[in-house]
C-alpha cells in the first residue's frame, strides 16, 4: 500500500463522501436521525461525541450500506467499491476457534480469496498492529488490548478507504485505552487513513480527532462541530498540557450545549 505523503490540512482535503438531509426512523416512529448532514474529507480524524440514544451508531451503520435512510442520501465519491470500509466495534467479535492470521484473514475469505492469496496483505495488517509475532495465536491467549488490534488488522486488511470505529475502546481499562488511542494515531499517521469514531468521552474525542461532530438527541442530529486545532504527531506531552485542556472545555461546552437543548442533565 502507498499512502499520500501528508494528510493536507482542514479545508484542503478532497471529498469522501456526503451524507445529506439523511432521516432514519425505526417502526415508524422512532426517529433515530433526524436531517443529518456531514461531509467527511479524505484524512479526516471525525468523532462523533453525543448522549446515549442520539445516533451515533445508527449513521455509523447508515455509512456502512449495512442499513439504509429512510430519506436522503449517502454518496462516496467515485462511488463505494468492496473493500473500501473497514468497521471496528466495541467488542473485537473475533472467532474464538480461529487463530489471529484467520480472523483477519476473514473480509478477504468472505470474498472468495484463500489464505495463501492474500497472506502478505495479512502479514502486512498485523505487523501495522505490532502483532506480527501472533499470526499462529489464538484469541484466547491474547489480552483485551490484544484482542482489539486483531479487529483493527482484520479492519485494515482490506486497505479501505474509510475505517469505522464504533466505541472500540469503552471497554478498557484507562492505561490500554491510552495507549490504543497514541497507537490508532501513530496508525492514522502512517497509512493517512480517514477515520470516523464514535466516543462518549470528550477526553479521547480531543485526544485523538481533528474535527468533533457533537451530536443531540430526540432527534438524533448534528448539534454543532468543534474543530482541534492542534498538530499530529500527539503524544502524551500534549494529553498533559494546558492547550488540550482548553480544547476539551471547548468540546465540554458543545456537548452540555447539544443535551441542553432537551434539558438533559449529564455529570461533569
Ligand atoms: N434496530 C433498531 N430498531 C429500533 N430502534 C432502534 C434500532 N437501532 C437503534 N434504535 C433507536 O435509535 C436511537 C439511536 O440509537 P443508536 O444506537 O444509534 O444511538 P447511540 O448514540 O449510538 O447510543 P449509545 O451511545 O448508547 O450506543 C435510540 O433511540 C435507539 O433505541
Amino acid at each position: 500500500m502507498t499512502p499520500p505523503l501528508t494528510i493536507p490540512p482542514l479545508g484542503q482535503r478532497d471529498r469522501l463522501l456526503d451524507m445529506s438531509h439523511v432521516d432514519k426512523v425505526f417502526n415508524g416512529d422512532v426517529v433515530a436521525l433526524k436531517d443529518m448532514t456531514l461531509t467527511v474529507n479524505q484524512g479526516d480524524f471525525i468523532s462523533l461525541l453525543g448522549p446515549s440514544g442520539c445516533g451515533k451508531s445508527t449513521a455509523l451503520r447508515l455509512i456502512s450500506g449495512l442499513m439504509r435512510p429512510t430519506s436522503g442520501q449517502i454518496l462516496w465519491e467515485g462511488g463505494m467499491r468492496k473493500g473500501d470500509l473497514g468497521v471496528v466495534f466495541q467488542e473485537p467479535t473475533l472467532m474464538p476457534w480461529a487463530t489471529v492470521e484467520q480472523n483477519v484473514w476473514l473480509p478477504h475469505r468472505l470474498r472468495g480469496k484463500s489464505l495463501s492469496d492474500v497472506r502478505d496483505e495479512i502479514t502486512w495488517a498485523l505487523k501495522m498492529v505490532g502483532l506480527e509475532k501472533f499470526q499462529r495465536s489464538y484469541p484466547r491467549e491474547l489480552s483485551g488490548g490484544m484482542k482489539m488490534r486483531v479487529s483493527i488488522a482484520r479492519a485494515l486488511v482490506t486497505e479501505p478507504r474509510l475505517i469505522l470505529m464504533d466505541e472500540p475502546f469503552a471497554a478498557l481499562d484507562e492505561i490500554t485505552r491510552h495507549k490504543l488511542n497514541n497507537d490508532l494515531l501513530e496508525l492514522r499517521d502512517k497509512l493517512k487513513c480517514t477515520v470516523i469514531f464514535v466516543t462518549h468521552s470528550v477526553f479521547e474525542s480531543v485526544f485523538l480527532s481533528d474535527r468533533i461532530v457533537v451530536m443531540a438527541a430526540r432527534p438524533g442530529r448534528v448539534s454543532s462541530e468543534v474543530t482541534v486545532e492542534a498538530p499530529y504527531p500527539r503524544t502524551e506531552a500534549f494529553r498533559t498540557s494546558a492547550h488540550y485542556a482548553d480544547l476539551c472545555r471547548r468540546a465540554s461546552e458543545a456537548l452540555h450545549g447539544a443535551m441542553n437543548q432537551h434539558g438533559e442533565r449529564i455529570s461533569a
